[in-house]
């Protein structure tokens, strides 16, 4: 049986997966979790009366099997897996990235007759026969310098929409913040791409069951130093442990929110600092009525020299609520992040109108700032142009077999998902579970040998 005290800092998909896993094998974890709710980076919230998601929206690929991974063969993405399970409805918003219904529209108004996808697939074209001249060092941005076409408004435009349309949204970064010899190499499951019209955080609810988590204990300090490990939360409190599961964000680890003692390794805290934490924001619109093209899933804007809402997503074909839900992705969100709330909708009013010239005046609005958000400063992870696809594993790597760390950005085969996270925060259990499973069978042996000593 498990005789080891536990602690799991967050209550997000990794640290309920790993509490989860735990429990399962005997022990009784305690989660500690900063906020007053389960998720962490799976939010469900609301615009108006509607049920929306703020943070995750989509399992990505319900099929089975992962692309290049064995173990995955013939098994579901986990999180379909879940929902299945539990008899949670999704709806598969498309089969696959290239079946999605899209419409253009650019800064002179309406929609364009450019031909985008020549464009979009020259593009990936280009980042194909390109890629493995890249070095460690390389931006995306820098990879495509030389990226042919004819220097025009028009060509410099469809550049950088392309760079967010087809990059920016994966990795909630910028072209020259990405690394070009990584984009696009981790896994993915198969399938269709599915959303929850109920909400994402009935996943992280349906597996919670029975889990001691704590609420409201943001931690600040955990001391290894010792036999023990020595966790202080905000308030005061202390919990003595034998093993610790870390599984806040990056951006917290990079903003120094909890004090180790001793520091973390160097190469740790290098792969740490040398990840992206990657930016992207929403704002959900709520309407009386439709006034947009209620076939499309995606209503694509190319604009005039900047990436400002490239990408917005038609709720209503997947509810019927006339709801759109605006996208914002790497400096572009960084800059929302400072403005008041009329000032994004300002700005999300003006592009939808040069969209749709008659659009009215919203009913209702709910807007992210997940930067600005103390329990995570950032959307998620993205290998950064000079870190590699070793410093994920780097990061989950443990310390003296005391301090654990789980979520999506120890994950790179995964990286940036709710099913990375999810099996990060399996594999950091296991990795506790073997030790004690090693340890059951060492003692077994030693008690064989001195029966046999008699
Ligand atoms: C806008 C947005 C859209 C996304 N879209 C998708 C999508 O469509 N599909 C997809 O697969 N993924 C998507 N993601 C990514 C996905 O949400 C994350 O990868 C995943 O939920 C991360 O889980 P986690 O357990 O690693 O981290 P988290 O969910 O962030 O969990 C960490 C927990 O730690 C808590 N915490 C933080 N600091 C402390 C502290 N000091 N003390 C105690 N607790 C603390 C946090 O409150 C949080 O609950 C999206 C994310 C965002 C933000």
């Amino acid at each position: 049986d498990c005789d080891y005290e536990i602690v799991v800092i967050g209550a997000g998909i990794s640290g309920i997966a790993a509490a989860k896993q735990l429990k399962e094998a005997g022990c009784n974890p305690t989660v500690l979790e900063a906020r007053n709710r389960i998720g962490g980076r799976i939010w469900t919230s609301t615009v108006g009366t509607n049920t929306i998601d703020m943070g995750a929206s989509w399992i990505h690929g319900i099929g089975k099997g992962a692309e290049g991974l064995k173990k995955w063969n013939n098994k579901f993405n986990p999180i379909y897996q879940i929902a299945k399970d539990n008899n949670i409805a999704t709806v598969a918003t498309w089969q696959d990235e290239d079946s999605a219904e899209e419409a253009f529209f650019w800064w002179q108004g309406g929609k364009t007759t450019y031909d985008i996808s020549s464009f979009t697939d020259n593009f990936e074209e280009y980042l194909k026969n390109h890629q493995s001249s890249a070095s460690q060092q390389t931006t995306l941005e820098q990879l495509f310098t030389n990226f042919p076409m004819t220097d025009n408004q028009v060509n410099r435009n469809m550049k950088n929409f392309s760079f967010s349309y087809l990059y920016g949204s994966d990795y909630a970064a910028d072209p020259d913040q990405l690394s070009a010899k990584y984009v696009g190499t981790e896994s993915y499951f198969k399938g269709a791409e599915h959303i929850f019209p109920s909400g994402y955080v009935q996943i992280p609810e349906s597996i919670s069951t029975g889990i001691n988590i704590v609420y409201q204990k943001k931690v600040v300090g955990i001391d290894y130093s010792g036999n023990k490990v020595s966790i202080t939360t905000q308030s005061g409190d202390t919990y003595e442990c034998d093993k610790v599961i870390v599984t806040v964000p990056l951006g917290v680890l990079k903003n120094n929110v909890i004090t180790f003692t001793p520091p973390l390794p160097s190469d740790k805290q290098s792969s740490i600092n040398g990840l992206g934490a990657g930016l992207m924001d929403k704002l959900a619109l709520e309407f009386s009525s439709v006034f947009w093209d209620e076939d499309m899933d995606w209503l694509n804007y190319i604009s005039d020299g900047d990436l400002k809402w490239t990408q917005t997503l038609n709720i209503y074909k997947y509810t019927q609520k006339p709801i759109l839900l605006m996208f914002n992705i790497g400096k572009d969100a960084q800059s929302f992040a400072q403005m008041t709330d009329q000032q994004v909708l300002d700005s999300a009013m003006a592009t939808l109108r040069t969209m749709y010239p008659n659009a009215p005046d919203y009913v209702n609005y709910k807007r992210s700032n997940w930067g600005q958000d103390e329990f995570a400063y950032q959307s998620y992870t993205f290998i950064k142009a000079g870190s590699t696809d070793e410093d994920p594993a780097n990061i989950a790597s443990d310390i003296d077999k005391k301090v654990y760390f789980a979520g999506e950005h120890t994950n790179f085969d995964f990286i940036g998902t709710v099913h990375g996270a999810y099996i990060s925060g399996l594999d950091a259990a296991r990795a506790i579970s073997q030790g004690w499973i090693f340890k059951a069978f060492a003692s077994g042996i030693i008690s064989c040998l001195m029966l046999l000593s008699f």
